[in-house]
């Protein structure tokens, strides 16, 4: 049994929390909300993000960095892209012992048009205190997880025997978690399916029917391809659970945060309106861009993609993805 930090209290740390705790390990969460800490050692709620959903009664909480680094054998991020760099500066501060590192956020390095898992690594090199790098990946809506409904997932690290022993950890009768070694292309596939989800709640929101919609995700995963090839990513990963699987769940839910921002954009007819009136974590947005930022650098040309990017940060009217999405696709 494992000794196992999660940064951050949010919705998908605290599901996660569960998970583990079910599976007999030791977990402490460490949050900077005193009231979202204080419910879950108190009430084993986390109102802010979950609701009502009672949870495992061993998970502890805590607002002490320090003390939360105490025993950890492996530490869980997970907090929102924005905030990692400044997160992993404090784990750094307060790091008893060597750790496994397992990355939740999906996003990318908007600074240097890179891969999370080459920030992270850059970030914890100095210090020494990482021992190994994975990441958790797929098809998993943080409100199902804490119901404990059935989940599929990838845990993806450069190693592959390092991802068979962290997926034994996280593996349970409601979480199946599958060992995968694609870090590039799980985590290409994982930030910008969330751009894919926002153009699909877009055509959602317009009507535009099912089969825009279906044909939308088809181009969004052509499109995802095309990107994470210029990282080395393999398209078997666009076909599992981290790749497939997420983008069919979070371009297609009504649960999904990327995708309600769309339904949202339809409805204000403005991208600059819904995202100032929905200020749930939507990691989309920030993808567009980094996705808009690559194709320029590599001199790709995408549909999708360009077109979210000028709906998310030119204020175009989001009637042009329905427009101009489907002209002079590249597929695979
Ligand atoms: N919610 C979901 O269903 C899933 C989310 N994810 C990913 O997990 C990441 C986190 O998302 P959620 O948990 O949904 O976000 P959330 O919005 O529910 O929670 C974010 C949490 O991070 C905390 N936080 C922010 N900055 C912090 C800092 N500097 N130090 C400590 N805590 C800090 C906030 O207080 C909050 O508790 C995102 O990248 C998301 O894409 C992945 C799979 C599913
Ligand atoms: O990544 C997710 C499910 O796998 C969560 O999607 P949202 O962030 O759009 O809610």
């Amino acid at each position: 049994m494992k000794n196992i930090t999660i940064i951050g209290t949010g919705a998908y740390g605290t599901c996660l929390a569960n998970v583990l705790a079910d599976n007999g390990h030791s977990v402490v969460m460490y949050g900077i909300v005193e009231t979202q800490v204080n419910d879950l050692n108190i009430n084993h709620k986390n109102s802010t993000f979950l609701g009502d959903i009672k949870f495992n009664q061993n998970i502890k909480a805590t607002t002490d960095l320090s003390a939360a680094l105490e025993k950890t054998d492996i530490l869980i991020l997970g907090v929102p892209t924005v905030a990692l760099k400044s997160v992993i500066k404090d784990i750094i501060k307060y790091a008893k012992n060597e750790m496994i590192i397992i990355n939740t956020a999906k996003g990318l390095d908007e600074e240097n048009l890179g891969l999370l898992s080459d920030l992270i690594k850059r970030e914890f090199a100095e210090s020494k205190m990482m021992k190994e790098y994975a990441a958790l990946y797929g098809p998993s809506i943080a409100s199902e997880v804490a119901q404990r409904k059935p989940t599929a997932l990838m845990l993806c690290s450069d190693k592959l025997e390092v991802a068979k022993d962290l997926a034994k950890i996280f593996s349970n009768e409601y979480f199946y978690v599958y060992p995968w070694n694609d870090l590039a292309g799980c985590e290409i596939a994982a930030a910008l399916k969330n751009t894919v989800a926002i153009g699909s709640g877009i055509l959602f929101g317009f009507e535009a029917g099912d089969n825009a919609q279906a044909s939308l995700i088809t181009v969004g995963a052509n499109e995802m391809f095309l990107i994470g090839s210029q990282f080395g990513a393999r398209l078997e990963t666009f076909f599992n659970f981290a790749g497939l699987g997420d983008l069919i769940l979070t371009a297609s839910s009504q649960k999904s945060r990327n995708f309600t921002l769309g339904r949202k954009i339809a409805k204000y007819n403005s991208a600059k309106i819904a995202m100032e009136n929905y200020k749930l974590t939507v990691e989309g947005v920030g993808s567009a861009k980094i996705a808009f930022n690559l194709c320029k650098k590599y001199n790709l040309k995408t549909s999708l993609f360009e077109n979210m990017f000028q709906i998310l940060y030119n204020d175009t009217k989001p009637i042009a993805l329905i427009n101009n999405v489907f002209n002079d696709v590249k597929l695979v």
